[in-house]
């Protein structure tokens, strides 16, 4: 079975729902942020504080373009979509799936001052509003999790996975 790759902002619950499908469909779990962590062995901040945002992307990348897995669920980080090469391995052997998600819920959800893969001058919303065209182009499914449950999000990314299936 192909990978089920879920991308969006962060905080977006890529990483919970992820979990919650991996119980759900008995499928591995891998999320690319730890795969980072376990390769670098430092703190994803640390390596965009002290080598900066293209050193970070590069990093990322290197690391997605290893991914060699089947029948996992992969959970992303939320600046993967900067990288087409990436972007193009996942969709390879996975289908994609965007968590979309209200900007205000995303602003309510992330703790204040968290780094994210973006330029000093750039607001959240400005990464909102810069990624969210990508997550669309990239999706081969897209949720509206708007008040949804991270447990409502997981079930519905299984229902439409195995009617997909289904549907040969
Ligand atoms: N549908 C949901 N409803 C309410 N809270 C949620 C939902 N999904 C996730 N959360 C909460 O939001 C927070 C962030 O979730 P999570 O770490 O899964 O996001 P992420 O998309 O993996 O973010 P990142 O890009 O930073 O890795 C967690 O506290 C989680 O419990
Ligand atoms: O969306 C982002 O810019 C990021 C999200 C995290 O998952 C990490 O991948 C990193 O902190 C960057
Ligand atoms: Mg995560």
């Amino acid at each position: 079975m192909k990978n089920i790759v879920l991308i969006g902002m962060p905080s977006s619950g890529k990483s919970t729902v992820g979990k919650l499908l991996s119980d759900k469909m008995s499928m591995a779990f891998a999320d690319t942020d730890a795969l980072i962590f376990k390769r670098e062995n430092r703190a994803l901040r640390d390596i965009v504080n002290n080598d900066g945002l293209d050193a970070f992307l590069k990093i990322q990348q290197e690391v997605i373009l290893k991914i060699n897995l089947t029948d996992s669920i992969i959970s992303t980080g939320g600046s993967v979509v900067y990288s087409e090469a990436s972007m193009l391995h996942l969709k390879q052997n996975g289908v994609v799936v965007y968590l979309e998600e209200e900007y205000s819920e995303i602003e309510g959800r992330v703790e204040a001052g968290r780094r994210f893969a973006r330029n000093g001058d750039q607001t959240l919303l400005d990464l909102y509003n810069e990624r969210t065209p990508l997550y669309l182009r990239y999706a081969d499914i897209t949720i509206k999790c708007s008040h949804k449950s991270a447990n409502e999000v997981a079930q519905e990314v299984k229902s439409i996975i195995e009617a997909l299936n289904a549907g040969g």
